[in-house]
């Protein structure tokens, strides 16, 4: 809070650049992304409601945040210790494992969302 609506523009502009960093460098990151949008249209394919589209918005914004974090923890390290050490490793497996906790969990919560919509509309679901 600064009171300065034209910093917070810039502060914008700021995460932006992030993103589209993230975006171009990063083949994991555009992976996540291309399966949050593939979610959404799934949601608009079934028509699904208000309260499924917040479990979906959750889930697939906890991993494109957890994805990010790794990233830049990644960079971080890069910079500060390029050559290989096991500290760094251990550093970049933690956080990696932060991304694929939030994947599986996301990938559950859409299962809850989506088998129970497949099983009513097109009867997919053996079960
Ligand atoms: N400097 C290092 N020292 C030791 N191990 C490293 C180092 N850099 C990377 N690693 C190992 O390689 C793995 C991948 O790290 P990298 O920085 O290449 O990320 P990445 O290719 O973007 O993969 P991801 O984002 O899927 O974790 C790390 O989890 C770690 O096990």
């Amino acid at each position: 809070m600064n009171g300065n609506p034209k910093k917070s523009v810039f502060g914008f502009a700021h995460a932006w650049n992030g993103l589209k960093e993230a975006a171009r460098t990063e083949r994991n990151f555009r992976f996540h992304l291309a399966a949050a949008f593939l979610v959404v249209a799934t949601g608009v394919f079934f028509r699904i409601e208000t309260s499924q589209w917040a479990i979906i918005m959750l889930a697939s914004g906890m991993v494109l945040t957890a994805e990010l974090i790794n990233t830049a923890i990644e960079k971080t390290m890069d910079y500060l210790k390029p050559d290989i050490h096991p500290r760094v490793k251990i550093i970049k497996d933690i956080a990696a494992g932060a991304v694929l906790i939030a994947a599986i969990f996301a990938a559950a919560a859409g299962l809850f969302v989506f088998l129970p919509e497949l099983y009513a509309i097109k009867g997919v679901v053996p079960f």
